[in-house]
């Protein structure tokens, strides 16, 4: 396969905290339009592989490469405009903020893509509807939404770019056992359609069925 194809290709990996464990992770080829259940127990590192696979974190030592932007060579500080555009996150704890409206939660990774801003108010709420919200609930203020609306609009705000790749960190860990079905549905649905790479990393292997590799984390990495 063109090593272009490959949504990330990982090869004698080095990784960690500065002053915390380190890892070390031989090869990893993910080809596009694949979707990847990445399990491990808890504190066993999938958030720091998760935020190195975004640029948040630099390697120490080998190759890392993510949508053929070669991130071992990037100093994480000057990733920012690349994960704008590239990449969609959601985060473990959804990351809404309760103080804007729904509408320019999602707006504000819009913004920070540099996209068009007439664009994103249709596009958004065209993203709510398909997520089942209510073009009432735009101006809403996030912190009046259910967990359900906010996981939606979670969900839309990594979307809103047409990101490539979304990586998915433990999202439904807060929700009870319809919420994280429903959460799943939906991100499916929408993955499939535009057809994007996507992780997801999760220590709840009965998530896993539906996607196409289940990996674990110790399969592939090892502490150093
Ligand atoms: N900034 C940091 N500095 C030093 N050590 C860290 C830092 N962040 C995390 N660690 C340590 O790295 C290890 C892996 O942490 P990480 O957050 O990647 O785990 P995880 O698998 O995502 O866990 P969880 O599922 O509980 O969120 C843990 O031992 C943690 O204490």
């Amino acid at each position: 396969m063109n090593p272009r194809e490959y949504a990330i290709n990982i090869a004698e990996l080095e990784y960690g905290h500065r002053q915390g464990p380190r890892w070390r992770l031989p090869k990893w080829q993910l080809a596009a339009g694949q979707t990847v259940f990445l399990e491990a127990p808890s504190g066993a590192g999938k958030s720091t592989l998760l935020n190195l696979l975004a640029g948040l974190l630099s390697p120490t030592k080998g190759e890392l490469r993510v949508l053929g932007e070669p991130l071992h060579q990037r100093h994480a500080a000057q990733t920012a405009p690349w994960r704008a555009r590239q990449l969609g996150i959601i985060f473990q704890n959804l990351n809404v903020l309760d103080y804007l409206s729904c509408l320019d939660n999602i707006r504000l990774a819009a913004h920070f893509a540099h996209r068009h801003e007439q664009d994103t108010g249709a596009k958004a709420a065209d993203l709510l509807q398909r997520l089942n919200l209510p073009d009432s609930i735009l101006h809403t203020q996030a912190s009046q939404l259910s967990v359900g609306q906010r996981q939606r609009v979670a969900i839309a705000r990594a979307l809103i770019n047409d990101p490539p790749l979304i990586l998915a960190d433990e999202p439904t860990s807060a929700l009870d056992d319809t919420n994280s079905r429903d959460f799943m549905n939906l991100l499916f649905d929408l993955v499939r359609e535009r057809g994007c790479t996507l992780v997801f990393a999760s220590h709840d292997r009965s998530l896993g069925e539906r996607f196409d590799q289940q990996i674990q984390l110790s399969e592939v990495s090892q502490p150093l």
